[in-house]
């Protein structure tokens, strides 16, 4: 927004501010304040980084988590993985197994140091969990359970490793500056699986994307101000904000692209992806246990054990929200039902694994008493109604975009695999149809997502 010049209209201050809220009106002021964890000049990224280490009573946490990226853990089920590699793996799961169970209690006045924790020991039970061999019971140790069961319900997050874990909360700066904000091509990925460009490209990719979605949050925000305006004046710059809406999406495209500058698409199928797994994706279709789960009897067996996916940014979910098209993008008919709410149970599930102050924002969001979509349609407004359509019209092409990618880094690759497999009359392990790591059949999913999103454009 600060390309707006001082004296044009759009930077003029309404008299929100002196009329305060209207009685049981609806307060927009915090749409992108501290409440929500939401900032407004980095989203729903932090501002600065975010911590790289715990405090020392938890240093034995990053010591493991350490040793795993120096031995350089390789997947259990690596094709012609080496008797040294699978000896060396096993020595390092015997370390974690002979970790103390560390109280948490010194942790839970900092945020920071809980989200640090909640990645330490999701990283290192990920590394543990996909290092075994696949004929293997998975069976989580009790000094990586205890705590971070006791940290994930101080987070109201599953215990598991979260798009937050590997995105939001995992950088750091390449080199220190005194920005206000992180510059886009200033950031490092903290902790990586594989240690390759190929994997730190394709976090960063999506963290310059949440980057780039804090001037979407700004047009949000001054969006539903003008909606409580509600006057002539208010719907010009509405559709001023949604044209401006329009080219921050497709620059959310344009960003999305640099994926392809680094990441490889094999590479991220056979090397990378694998780490991520969540027990719903577990190719031995193996049940997690959690050794010490009885050691509290308010814990039960998680109901949600999925892997990350970006599918878990709250910056997509937002701007779906925003304009009203999640009604038909994730429309229950689509996605599932649910009884008790309008949400599909596929964004909210996606949303139990996001920071629950991310998960607050995009509930204020949803209960916006007066949702742009039915202003727009009301409005008899041609111009308006061109610039709400041309805004759904980037958000399907950005989901054009999307399946494009799902097509390169997972379709494509393991129709090469089950080929390879065939060729040397290896069991081909594919499933059919192929699940993304949110559990859906992602081709099906992603083209009835893009479809319905297509047809939330408002007829005149
Ligand atoms: C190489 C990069 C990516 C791949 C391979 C990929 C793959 C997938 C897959 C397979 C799904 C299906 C749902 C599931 O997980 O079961 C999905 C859903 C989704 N992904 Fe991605 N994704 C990528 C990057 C991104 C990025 C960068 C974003 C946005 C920041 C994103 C946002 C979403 C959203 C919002 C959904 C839910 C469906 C929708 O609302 O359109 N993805 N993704």
């Amino acid at each position: 927004m600060d390309s707006i010049p001082p004296d044009h209209f759009l930077a003029l201050s309404r008299l929100d501010g002196l009329l305060g809220s209207q009685e049981g009106g609806y307060d927009t002021s915090t749409l992108a304040a501290h409440d929500f964890d939401v900032d407004n000049r980095t989203g729903f990224m932090p501002p600065q980084a975010p911590p790289s280490r715990l405090p020392a009573d938890w240093e034995p946490w990053e010591l493991v988590l350490d040793g795993a990226i120096a031995e350089s853990l390789q997947l259990g089920d690596k094709p012609g993985l080496t008797q040294a590699e699978m000896r060396r793996s096993e020595s390092w799961r015997h370390g974690v197994r002979q970790l103390p169970v560390i109280p948490i209690s010194g942790l839970i006045r900092s945020e920071t140091n809980l989200r640090r924790a909640h990645l330490v020991l999701a990283w290192t039970m990920h590394f543990y969990i996909h290092s075994l061999p696949p004929d293997v019971p998975v069976v989580v140790p009790a000094p990586i359970t205890i705590p971070l069961f006791q940290i994930s319900t101080h987070l109201k997050l599953p215990p598991v490793l979260t798009y937050a874990d590997t995105v939001l909360y995992n950088w750091t700066l390449k080199t220190p500056s005194n920005r206000p904000t992180p510059a886009l091509d200033n950031l490092q990925s903290h902790t990586l699986f594989t240690g390759t460009n190929d994997e730190q490209v394709f976090y960063l990719s999506a963290a310059r994307m949440e980057l780039r979605g804090v001037e979407a949050l700004e047009l949000m925000r001054a969006t539903m101000d003008e909606a409580f305006v509600g006057d002539d004046l208010a719907m010009q710059r509405i559709t001023s904000f949604l044209e401006r809406l329009a080219t921050v999406i497709a620059d959310l495209q344009a960003l999305f692209a640099t994926v392809r500058d680094g990441c490889d698409p094999t590479a991220f199928y056979n090397e990378i992806r694998p780490w991520f797994r969540g027990a719903d994706s577990d190719p031995a279709k193996r049940t997690w246990a959690f050794e010490g789960l009885e050691s509290d009897p308010t814990w039960s067996y998680p109901a949600e054990l999925s892997g990350p996916s970006a599918g878990q940014s709250s910056l997509i979910h937002a701007l779906d929200m925003f304009l009203g098209v999640d009604e038909f993008s994730h429309a229950p008919a689509l996605t599932g039902s649910s009884a008790s709410t309008k949400k599909s149970p596929f964004l909210a599930r996606m949303q139990l694994y996001m920071p629950r102050h991310h998960r607050n924002f995009l509930n204020h969001l949803a209960a916006n008493p007066r949702p742009l979509r039915a202003i727009v349609a009301g409005a008899g407004d041609a111009k308006l109604l061109g610039a709400y359509n041309g805004a759904v019209g980037a958000l399907k092409r950005f989901r054009d975009y999307h399946m494009q990618i799902v097509t390169s880094y997972i379709i494509q690759p393991a129709r090469r695999a089950a080929m390879q497999a065939q060729a040397a009359s290896e069991p081909v392990e594919v499933e059919a149809p192929l699940r993304g790591t949110g559990g859906t059949e992602l081709a099906k999913f992603l083209k009835a997502v893009r479809d319905r999103t297509a047809a939330a454009v408002i007829e005149s």
